[in-house]
């Protein structure tokens, strides 16, 4: 299982990049992993905020393979314990499927990510920053490895 991760424009901070980083130096010890960061759409005053998810999401939609599986990270989606997540990528490890993770731009996804995705996943009720959530994405991801290898780093 190759692991993608896609977010919509660069990470703003600095430090922000710089934990992201270490937790994917970390993680590809365990799995192979690509970032793709997908252009974002200019957010102007009078912008449509929807035609801007939109076409974020069109751009995300282009990547995934039909046969992979795509987890769409949403403050609306299903919250799950650590342990309950590593359970969910040993079964998507288990399936040789490529894993597509994505985190939303400023304006969140679309309606049409949402659909597509196989897995709506949230990190708490509360909305993050989208740096924050990409750092704790890839936090959790390691953590996810570690528990799926008896490792002490979960406790
Ligand atoms: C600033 S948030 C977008 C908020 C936007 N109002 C919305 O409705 O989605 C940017 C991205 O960070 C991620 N994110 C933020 N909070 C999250 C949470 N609690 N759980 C999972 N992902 C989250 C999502 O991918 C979201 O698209």
């Amino acid at each position: 299982m190759k692991i993608h991760l896609i977010f919509v424009g660069k990470t703003v901070f600095p430090e922000m990049e710089a934990g992201i980083q270490r937790y994917l130096d970390r993680l590809r010890h365990y799995a192979s992993v690509e970032v793709h960061v997908v252009k974002p759409e200019k957010i102007g005053k009078r912008a449509d905020e929807e035609s801007v998810k939109v076409t974020e999401g069109q751009r995300i939609l282009k990547l995934p393979a039909p046969q992979d599986v795509l987890i769409a990270w949403d403050e609306r989606g299903r919250q799950m314990d650590s342990p309950s997540f590593a359970a969910l990528l040993g079964r998507i490890q288990e399936s040789a499927r490529d894993l597509w993770m994505v985190v939303g731009g400023p304006l969140g996804l679309s309606e049409e990510v949402r659909q597509k995705a196989n897995h709506i996943l949230a990190l708490s009720k509360m909305t993050l920053p989208h740096d924050l959530a990409r750092l704790v994405v890839a936090e959790q991801l390691y953590r996810a490895f570690t528990i799926l290898r008896g490792e002490p780093y979960h406790k």
